[in-house]
């Protein structure tokens, strides 16, 4: 959908956020809640040639893979008013554009069991786009991440910034996939440090 398209006749907007965005939003907003979304897994299935990769080497980024049994955490933010068209051009450009994300509408749910769910905005990168890499072991997808780097930065520093999130912000979920491939990362690099 063209952002004109998901802001029309809206007021405001929620934003769901599970990889980048949750640690770097750089969109105005007006809010945030921590939450999940019901029905999706992360994993790092997805490949960067822009902003952690490049073509020779992508990187791995996050993507949402459809699991009924499955809940993801993240960040939702809300965008509303004269914010609205601006953060979604910007989204479009980040997410679709350079990133090979597509977008979907799901349900919210905010944590603490007091909030009813909300609809939000996703960004996802399905397997019929050209960048996906799909399934991996932690261990080759901890290496590839550790030797790839794109136009914004180290994945490495994509990877810890999001184990970093889920440690400080949801302590309480247990990602084995993120945090074995961030253990696998760590150690490609120290090996890489101590053979120089
Ligand atoms: N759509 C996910 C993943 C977003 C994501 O990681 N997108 C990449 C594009 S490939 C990005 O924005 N990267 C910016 C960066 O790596 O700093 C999210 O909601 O956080």
């Amino acid at each position: 959908m063209k952002p004109q398209d998901i802001i029309a006749g809206k007021t405001s907007l929620w934003i769901f956020g599970y990889g980048s965005l949750v640690w770097k939003p750089d969109f105005k907003y007006q809010r945030s809640k921590v939450g999940y979304i019901q029905g999706y897994k992360r994993r790092f299935w997805h490949g960067d040639n822009f902003h952690r990769g490049n073509d020779e080497l992508p990187g791995r980024v996050v993507t949402l893979i459809e699991d009924d049994d499955e809940t993801t955490w993240g960040v939702a933010f809300e965008v509303a008013g004269s914010q609205l068209e601006e953060s979604l051009k910007y989204l479009n450009v980040r997410e679709t554009v350079c990133g090979g994300y597509m977008t979907k509408m799901v349900d919210f749910f905010p944590e603490g069991n007091d909030q009813p769910p909300v609809q939000a905005l996703v960004y996802i990168a399905t397997s019929d786009n050209p960048l996906y890499l799909g399934p991996a072991t932690s261990e080759e997808i901890g290496a590839q991440i550790a030797m790839s780097r794109g136009k914004t930065g180290h994945n490495l520093e994509y990877l810890l910034r999001l184990a970093e999130f889920m440690r400080s912000s949801c302590p309480h979920v247990e990602d084995h996939h993120l945090f074995s491939i961030e253990a696998t990362a760590l150690t490609m690099v120290s090996y890489l440090l101590a053979a120089q």
